[in-house]
């Protein structure tokens, strides 16, 4: 008897393009929320495009509510869901990178309401998926929560963003090579479930963007269209998968480590970069696609190397050898690779 299921879960408006953040009241009308918007944005991305979503946001009818977050942590959600209580809002509007969007996804997800995801850096994938990923101490949460009813995503803006918040985000796409290899191995060596639509959409997504690297460079919204697009098909990826598997491998598991051991030293995506060069070589030795990986992250001038990151030896090594303690999730680091191993690794791929 066929007794499969699936529900996926996606975002119903994705509005990208050239000043199109004056088209969220209009994106968000179109849902047919009910009740006063709670806009959660951080101090920069307010300036940028925070007091303009809130006017818009007026002009619907109901005064919305503002709340500004500092930092990603626990703390901070909890703050966000104390306001939440008090003024209860119909639903919230993350506006900024990734901590004011991951905060507003999961204060949402907690209250059980819908959220709007207005990125004003196209810096990793979280800006469109139904994950939320929060530091805590010297540890890293990554948790699933809802994905966001819209995505608002203007290119006008995303281009004016610092250049290394894209080269972050397009790094975050590359590693979508690995993580699909690791996921299939995982399904190969322990019968891990595997989406094919999901593993094809992610390479592929990776592919088109390695396709066009020569032709993303700061400033350029043009470049701003074709990362911000790859990151949407990534976060659809994760939800025909309902898993940030089609995105998250070993070389996650890598950045991961790298965030407890030298916390706040690079960016996510700038270290799945790092982690998915290292990954490649473990997965396929030196004649497989770390040459590839490294060559595009070059060329969008994404870390190569662990002293771009500004990560010392010691702590890279540390970081690949400890990295499968990190969660129960099957790479191609299986049960711990050795520390001559990674040296090996590190050295062999030129990151040490
Ligand atoms: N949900 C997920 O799957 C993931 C979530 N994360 C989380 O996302 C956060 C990191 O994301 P980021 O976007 O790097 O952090 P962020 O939101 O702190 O932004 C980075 C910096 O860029 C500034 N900024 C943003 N937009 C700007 C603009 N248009 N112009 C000028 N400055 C601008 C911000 O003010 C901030 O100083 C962390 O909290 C991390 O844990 C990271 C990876 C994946
Ligand atoms: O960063 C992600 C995908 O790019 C999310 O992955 P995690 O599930 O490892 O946090
Ligand atoms: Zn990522």
């Amino acid at each position: 008897m066929f007794e499969k299921s699936t529900w996926i879960r996606l975002p119903r408006n994705v509005v990208v393009g050239h000043g199109v953040l004056d088209q969220t009241g209009e994106a968000i009308s179109d849902l047919h929320l009910g009740g006063t918007p709670l806009v959660v944005t951080s101090p920069t991305p307010r300036e940028v495009a925070g007091d303009r979503v809130h006017r818009e946001l007026a002009e619907l009818g109901e005064t919305p509510e503002m709340v500004i977050v500092e930092e990603a942590s626990f703390d901070e959600i909890e703050r966000v869901i104390d306001v939440v209580e008090e003024m209860n809002p119909g639903y919230l509007v993350g506006v900024g990178g990734g901590k004011a969007i991951d905060i507003a996804k999961m204060a949402a997800a907690d209250q059980g309401l819908g959220f709007v995801s207005v990125p004003t850096a196209a810096s990793h994938d979280g800006i469109v998926s139904g994950r939320g990923s929060v530091p805590d101490g010297g540890n890293r949460h990554s948790v699933a929560a809802d994905p966001p009813l819209a995505v608002v995503a203007d290119t006008e803006i995303l281009a004016d963003a610092p250049w290394r918040l894209t080269t972050a985000g397009c790094a975050d796409i590359i590693s979508n090579y690995t993580a699909v290899r690791d996921w299939q191995l995982a399904n190969r060596l322990q019968n891990t479930e595997y989406s094919r639509y999901a593993g094809a959409l992610s390479r592929m997504t990776a592919e088109m963007l390695v396709e066009n690297a020569d032709s993303l460079k700061p400033g350029l919204e043009q470049s701003a269209w074709v990362v911000v697009k790859a990151l949407v098909s990534s976060g659809v990826a994760m939800s025909i998968a309902d898993s940030s598997r089609p995105a998250s491998g070993a070389e996650h598991l890598f950045s991961h480590q790298l965030d407890r051991l030298a916390p706040g030293e690079a960016l996510h995506g700038h270290q799945v970069g790092v982690g998915s060069i290292l990954t490649a070589y473990l997965q396929d030795g030196e004649h497989g696609e770390f040459q590839n990986i490294r060559s595009a992250l070059a060329t969008i001038g994404a870390p190569t190397t662990a002293e771009e990151l500004g990560i010392d030896e010691d702590t890279v090594l540390e970081a690949l050898t400890t990295a499968h303690e990190i969660r129960d999730r099957y790479t191609i680091l299986g049960n711990g690779i050795d520390r001559d191993a990674a040296r090996e690794a590190a050295t062999a791929t030129g990151v040490l």
